[in-house]
């Protein structure tokens, strides 16, 4: 890369010449050559690197991945834009670095893997536990939850307090009668909205009944109106401001001068806002005591045995979390689903078949969703060609120097994985752009992260803690619309991407649907 450096400086060093010629003086034109072309050599030489500006410390010495050198001081940032996985695809492919790619954005070094050997190294390595944590994040509180606490002794409590507590099967399972209430409620929704709209947003069906289901995951179906609507909309306000972009997170050393848009300092007075009421609602609960038997998450903290018990800001940031992370990504994942039921009607009608034959007039349980392959493997199909994480949803730190396929890795270096690029790969996937459920009838392939061609939860100790809870959200609402209605587009569908904090479709999906026959259950419309 740097032999770049030379017909780049001899060509500026040619239009100086010029420029410089009017001057009379052969002294001062000497000395104003010399100082010029030392000055462009320095620039070029912090710049024109592989990776781009913030790799300039570490190329030379050590063998650091290929990538693009972007722009001055910015990076690749200026093209990254809401496709960053495409983009990042695109580059990685350009320069022949689908293994490891080195790029800047901003100040920051960050290596990409667009390969399941090379991203295995990276979501299981010792030296990629941490998080790199952006402004937003912070504010919100989520440096002290699971997602983004370095992974250090606190950590580790949490995940097992999460594994443990909330994520294992039984308490998933005790969670299924709520499930099943929203999905009567989405199916008695949708309904309405055909009667009085002739057409329904699927997205706000599903947004609604996902994220009303966390806050009752969370605390419990006794939380008072007032409370649950407030905590809606600051769950909503959240999603808005962590999507946004914040040029300060990639300058860290420049503080908050950089947080032109203000993002940093609303995410501080959301986070003191969810403290305030989150932190009432938890001391209501406790002085009511009434949680014996209850599965909320909210019970399980405060009935923990004294040596796991956690301080209050800890609790309120974890269910939080929990809220916040758990309700988006599952509607952004069935709105996918749903899209590709409307663009192939086939497709659907074998999935109620399926459901016909397996299931009958019943409303479906969980138990009975591993019958239900051929649904199970639209899901997955699904996750491989719409992952919502896309690059993994939040990236890894390198929390000490390391090596990648043998490039050097500096501390301090982002560590992204792009699942998109994986499963979109012709040299991994047979005709990896086309929709085909059955791929996965003929293989079946883990997507639980054990098998990185296909790990749209993560992989190793960072590995989604939530992904039983989410796939099985997934399947029975899916199984529960499917069997209900025959679902038709309302309007085009289009499926180009939007990436906020998940991969969203970036025009909502409007469906029309008509019934397909009686089930034997009657929808009770009300009861979320
Ligand atoms: C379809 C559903 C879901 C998808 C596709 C998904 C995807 C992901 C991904 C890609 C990661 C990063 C993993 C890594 O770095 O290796 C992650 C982490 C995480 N997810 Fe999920 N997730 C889903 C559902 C959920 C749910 C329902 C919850 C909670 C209620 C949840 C909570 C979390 C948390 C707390 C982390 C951070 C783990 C850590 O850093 O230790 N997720 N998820």
């Amino acid at each position: 890369m740097r032999s770049h450096l030379i017909p780049i400086n001899t060509l500026f060093l040619v239009i100086l010449c010029f420029s410089l010629s009017s001057i009379r003086s052969p002294w001062l034109f000497l000395s104003l050559l010399v100082g010029f072309s030392f000055l462009l050599s320095f620039f070029f030489s912090t710049w024109l690197v592989a990776g781009g500006f913030a790799w300039r410390r570490f190329c030379g010495n050590t063998k650091t991945a290929p990538g693009p050198i972007g722009w001055p001081i910015l990076g690749c940032l200026p093209i990254m834009g809401p496709l960053a996985h495409r983009k990042l695809a695109g580059l990685a492919e350009t320069h022949d670095a689908r293994r490891l790619m080195a790029v800047s954005l901003g100040a920051t070094p960050v290596i990409v893997s667009s390969r399941p050997d090379t991203a295995r190294e990276i979501l299981h390595g010792p030296a990629f536990c941490d998080r790199p944590v952006k402004a937003a994040a912070r504010g919100l509180m989520f440096e002290r939850a699971i997602g983004f606490a370095p992974a250090g002794d606190h950590w580790r409590h949490l995940r097992h307090i999460a594994a443990t507590n909330m994520f294992s099967p039984r308490k998933v399972a005790a969670l299924e009668g709520l499930r099943r209430r929203a999905a009567d409620s989405m199916v008695g929704r949708v309904w309405r909205e055909m009667e009085e709209r002739e057409k329904v947003v699927v997205r706000e069906v599903l947004q609604e009944g996902s994220l009303e289901t966390m806050v009752k995951s969370v605390f419990g179906e006794s939380l008072g109106e007032e409370d649950r609507v407030e905590l809606v909309k600051m769950v909503k306000e959240g999603y808005e401001l962590i999507g946004k972009f914040n040029l300060e997170d990639y300058f860290p050393l420049m503080g908050g001068l950089l947080d032109f848009y203000g993002v940093g300092r609303r995410c501080n007075k959301l986070g003191d806002r969810v403290r305030a009421l989150v932190g009432k609602i938890v001391e209501e609960r406790r002085v009511k005591g009434d949680y014996n038997m209850q599965h909320d998450f909210l019970s399980l903290m405060l009935t923990l045995p004294k040596e796991e018990s956690l301080r209050d800001s800890d609790i309120i940031a974890v269910l939080w979390e929990m809220i916040f992370r758990g309700a988006d990504v599952v509607a952004v994942l069935l709105e996918w689903i749903m899209a590709r039921l409307v663009l192939h009607p086939n497709i659907q009608a074998r999935i109620q078949a399926e459901l016909d034959s397996v299931i009958g007039t019943r409303p479906v349980s969980d138990a009975e969703i591993p019958k239900l392959r051929y649904l199970q493997a639209v899901v997955k199909e699904t996750l491989r060609m719409h992952p919502p994480g896309p690059l993994l949803s939040w990236a890894r730190l390198a929390v000490c120097d390391a090596h990648v396929d043998k490039f050097f890795v500096p501390a301090g270096t982002t560590a992204m994985v792009n699942m998109w690029a994986i499963t979109h790969d012709g040299s991994i996937w047979k005709d990896p752009w086309a929709f085909r459920p059955e791929r996965f009838l003929e293989e079946d392939v883990s997507i639980m992260g054990s098998d990185l061609r296909l790990a749209p939860f993560g992989s190793g100790r960072r590995v989604c803690p939530g992904r039983v809870l989410g796939l099985t959200t997934v399947h029975l609402w899916l199984a529960r619309l499917a069997q209900e209605y025959i679902w038709s587009a309302g309007r085009p569908v289009q499926l180009s991407e939007r990436l906020q904090l998940s991969m969203e479709m970036k025009r909502p999906l409007v469906c029309r649907v008509v019934r397909r026959s009686r089930t034997s259950c009657e929808v009770g419309h009300d009861e979320m």
